[in-house]
């Protein structure tokens, strides 16, 4: 932690840079970042680093530019001005296929697989980045193919093992309950062996059960594959239960930043909330 950022922990003010509470050697920078669209400021100016071991939880009202910033992350957006460093990595510009070569995995707020393949197969898709032999190997079928089909299949059963698939492997993703999608979704983006997770309204649509599963698995994500996690979410008690540190936005702006009991309390975020102050 540098001079000029804050330490929460230490009981300082939520700060509305998004840098306090992260680490000297943050995993992800996005700086002063700007994205419109013909005068709509999804993005205005927003900074925000995530440790290299965090779970950093972006939260706000309807329209408030969360995705935009999710989709500036994994290149479907290019901003027009601002930095995006992942692990000393440059991503504006870069393309969201070179953007997942890197590290950085996401999930959908829809689920984004392919319903007639199996869960294992779902898996093996998520890694296309890991084959380890070109096209001549795979036609031939020859030793190295063979290894590292052996190898991709051993991480898939990890996979499965981690997140309890175990009984619906090899169905078709399409016949599984949603919360389960929602799961194999999950799987897949770590099948890419990410750098970091991005993950977008993970329990969206889920009932009570399938959301508890979810937030067990997200925190094991973190503290047994350290991994570290940026999560955009509109369930209050998710976040609240499950973030390092939160960061409020509201019309394309940092509200306030800070840990997940500081945060609810802050006037500005009660403001974007609910458009009053907090009584005292
Ligand atoms: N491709 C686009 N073209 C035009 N405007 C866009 C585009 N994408 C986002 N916006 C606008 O940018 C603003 C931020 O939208 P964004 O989807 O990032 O918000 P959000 O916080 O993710 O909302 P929600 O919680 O409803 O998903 C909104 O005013 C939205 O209409």
């Amino acid at each position: 932690m540098t001079a000029t950022e804050p330490d929460l922990a230490a009981g300082t003010a939520p700060d509305r840079n998004g840098s306090a509470g992260a680490d000297a050697d943050p995993i992800l920078r996005f700086e002063d970042v700007r994205l419109h669209f013909a005068g709509v400021r999804a993005i205005d100016g927003v900074s925000f680093s995530v440790g290299r071991h965090e779970l950093f939880a972006i939260i706000g009202p309807n329209g408030s530019g969360k995705t935009s910033i999710f989709n500036v992350l994994s290149g479907v957006y290019r901003p027009q001005t601002g930095r995006v460093v992942f692990d000393g990595t440059d991503l504006v510009g870069r393309r969201p296929h070179v953007i997942a070569a890197l590290g950085l995995a996401r999930t959908f707020q829809n689920v984004e697989l392919f319903a007639n393949l199996t869960v294992l197969d779902n898996l093996l898709l998520g890694r296309h980045h890991h084959l380890g032999y070109g096209t001549l190997a795979a036609l031939g079928w020859l030793g190295r193919a063979r290894r590292a089909e052996i190898a991709n299949r051993a991480a898939v059963e990890e996979i499965v093992d981690f997140l309890e698939l175990e009984r619906w492997r090899r169905l078709p993703v399409g016949l599984l309950p949603y919360g389960v999608q929602k799961r194999v979704e999950l799987g897949r983006a770590l099948a890419m062996e990410p750098k970091l997770l991005l993950l977008d309204e993970p329990v969206a649509g889920m009932n009570l059960e399938e959301t508890e599963d979810m937030a067990r698995f997200v925190l094991d994500i973190r503290d047994e594959l350290d991994i570290p996690i940026v999560l955009v979410e509109h369930d209050m008690g998710l976040v609240m239960d499950l973030a390092d540190r939160v960061m409020v936005v509201d019309f394309g702006q940092v509200v306030a930043t800070g840990s997940p009991a500081e945060i609810p309390h802050h006037p500005d975020v009660v403001r974007a909330y609910l458009g009053e102050v907090p009584p005292r």
